[in-house]
């Protein structure tokens, strides 16, 4: 599905080089949910970047279903593009659209039939459960939210490899599990294959089944494991009470 051979990828700051990326090789399989994590600086998002040529690499190749994609220029690459969709840690909507007219945006950008467009942003909407929210702005929202709209834009182009850039960092843990299960549908019912990057373990060994651990720009070891599954969210406050006293350490006011 992704192939990507010998990448490498520098950054240029002040005429000093930094190597981020050192000729990386890594498959990723169709289906999958491929974990990517290790330590800050590792390379874990460029390594994502590159994936989609955000980044463009100083050497190798990305190819997604066998077309090399850092062969093609303009409006091949654009087309080429509209299989990936990505999301990102703080989300990237547009402020001062509202959340229908932030799903419609990715649909005008790949000239997506006009007559069909109104029914597609509804039925991305329908299925991160926000139907209800469509004339809402961002700011309106919560965080699991807004990730939810940003995962509808996503899917819009009807892609098929999500790429998901620390998409749950900046959520609290339960709103974490509500969109760990998203992603878990999004790729067992629609059968999108996704790229997960995370520093959090936690999330990693809950819904990936491939992971690669990155050091220093290269990748330590890719390992297959068991998604180990989410605690199902609990919003009740005395569950907030419980995880802060049951280790007898702390006491009611
Ligand atoms: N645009 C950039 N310009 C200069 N250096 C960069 C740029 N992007 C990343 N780097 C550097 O490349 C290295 C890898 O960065 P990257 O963000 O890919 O790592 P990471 O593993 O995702 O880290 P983190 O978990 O902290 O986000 C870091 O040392 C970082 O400072």
């Amino acid at each position: 599905m992704i192939s990507i051979h010998n990448v490498s990828k520098s950054y240029h700051q002040q005429n000093i080089a930094y190597q981020a990326i050192s000729n990386v090789t890594l498959n990723v399989n169709k289906g999958e949910i491929h974990g990517i994590i290790g330590a800050s600086g590792a390379g874990k998002s460029t390594l994502l970047r590159l994936m989609n040529l955000l980044e463009v690499p100083d050497a190798g190749e990305v190819l997604i279903n066998n077309q090399e994609l850092t062969k093609l220029r303009g409006r091949s690459l654009r087309k080429a593009r509209q299989t990936i969709g990505m999301i990102f840690q703080h989300f990237n909507l547009v402020a001062n659209k509202t959340v229908y007219n932030n799903v419609l945006v990715s649909l005008e950008l790949a000239n997506y039939p006009k007559k069909d467009r109104r029914a597609r942003v509804t039925e991305c909407l329908k299925f991160v459960g926000l139907e209800t929210h469509a004339d809402k702005y961002p700011a309106q929202l919560s965080g699991g939210q807004k990730q939810r709209v940003a995962i509808a834009r996503a899917l819009a182009n009807q892609p098929e490899v999500l790429l998901c850039d620390e998409p749950t960092s900046a959520l609290d843990p339960n709103t974490t599990a509500e969109i760990l299960e998203v992603l878990q549908t999004i790729n067992q019912q629609l059968g999108v294959t996704i790229v997960i990057v995370s520093h959090e373990m936690e999330v990693i060994k809950s819904i990936c089944n491939r992971v690669s651990v990155m050091e220093k720009g290269q990748i330590f070891d890719t390992v297959n494991i068991m998604p180990k599954g989410f605690t199902t969210p609990d919003k009740n406050p005395q569950w907030f009470v419980d995880q802060l006293t049951k280790a007898g350490d702390l006491h009611h006011a």
